[in-house]
């Protein structure tokens, strides 16, 4: 579904992603791990055609990410990072006009699919500039996954969600690629990446340190977080 390509982002002398490559398979929940400025977000700003690359590339569910952007953008879902919904509209409004735009059938079925799995039903015709970060989070969420896509793409997923909600969330990511999807996801909350994905990528500084299945980890009785701070502060001090 993904396949990045020397991947590199260079912001005037700051590389922000340096040649990096990797693939992420039909049916895998992959997370991409990194400190703060790390190049997560300008990761997947390259893979959804919202940042073109210095050099290299990267294939998207069979598209060139910086050539078609257009078309990556109409088959997967994005949920951006810290991405705040229009001011003027209501949640209901906001997500009947990403149903319109995406030429979706059964709009009320969808939306109240919505409401009902992230539970906020009673904020529909609330105006989305006095939502909570919260609901507003989850209306992201619902904009995603709306026309039901094969890849998402999330940048925080859990951000601003509480313990409540984020089982919700990590129980829905595993139905979806249990059921044939596939997520990419960054987060700096290595927990959720030991408790729900399938593989993951550790990114310092732009680069790309590894990418491997959780279970090897686990099973060698390595847990995430002193890999993570090992190879991290390993790198840093390299
Ligand atoms: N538009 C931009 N212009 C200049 N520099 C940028 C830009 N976007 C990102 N950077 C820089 O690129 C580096 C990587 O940033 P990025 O936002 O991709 O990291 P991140 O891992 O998502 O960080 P965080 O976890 O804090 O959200 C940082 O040094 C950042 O300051």
């Amino acid at each position: 579904m993904i396949e990045a390509n020397d991947l590199t982002k260079d912001y005037g002398n700051v590389t922000a992603v340096n040649r990096v490559s990797f693939s992420v398979a039909e049916g895998e929940l992959f997370g991409l791990l990194g400190p703060n400025g790390s190049g997560k977000t300008t990761m997947i700003r390259m893979l959804t055609g919202q940042v073109r690359p210095t050099s290299g590339s990267a294939r998207v569910m069979g598209l060139d990410a910086a050539k078609d952007p257009i078309g990556v953008r109409g088959l997967v879902g994005i949920i951006p990072e810290q991405e705040t919904p229009p001011s003027f509209l209501t949640a209901e409004e906001y997500l009947r006009f990403v149903a319109s735009i995406r030429n979706l059938d059964s709009v009320d079925e969808r939306c109240d699919r919505w409401f009902d799995l992230l539970e906020f039903g009673d904020k529909k015709d609330v105006l989305c500039k006095d939502l909570s970060r919260g609901t507003r989070q989850k209306l992201m969420f619902a904009q995603a996954f709306l026309h039901e896509p094969e890849l998402a793409l999330i940048d925080e997923p859990l951000i601003n969600l509480d313990p409540i909600m984020q089982r919700t969330v990590k129980d829905f990511l595993q139905e979806y690629v249990r059921d044939g999807g596939t997520v990419f996801f960054s987060t700096h909350i290595l927990e959720i990446a030991e408790e729900i994905c399938d593989r993951i990528g550790i990114i310092h500084n732009g680069r790309l340190l590894h990418a491997g299945r959780v279970e090897d980890l686990v099973g060698s009785d390595r847990h995430l977080e002193p890999f993570f701070l090992d190879l991290v502060k390993g790198d840093a001090g390299a």
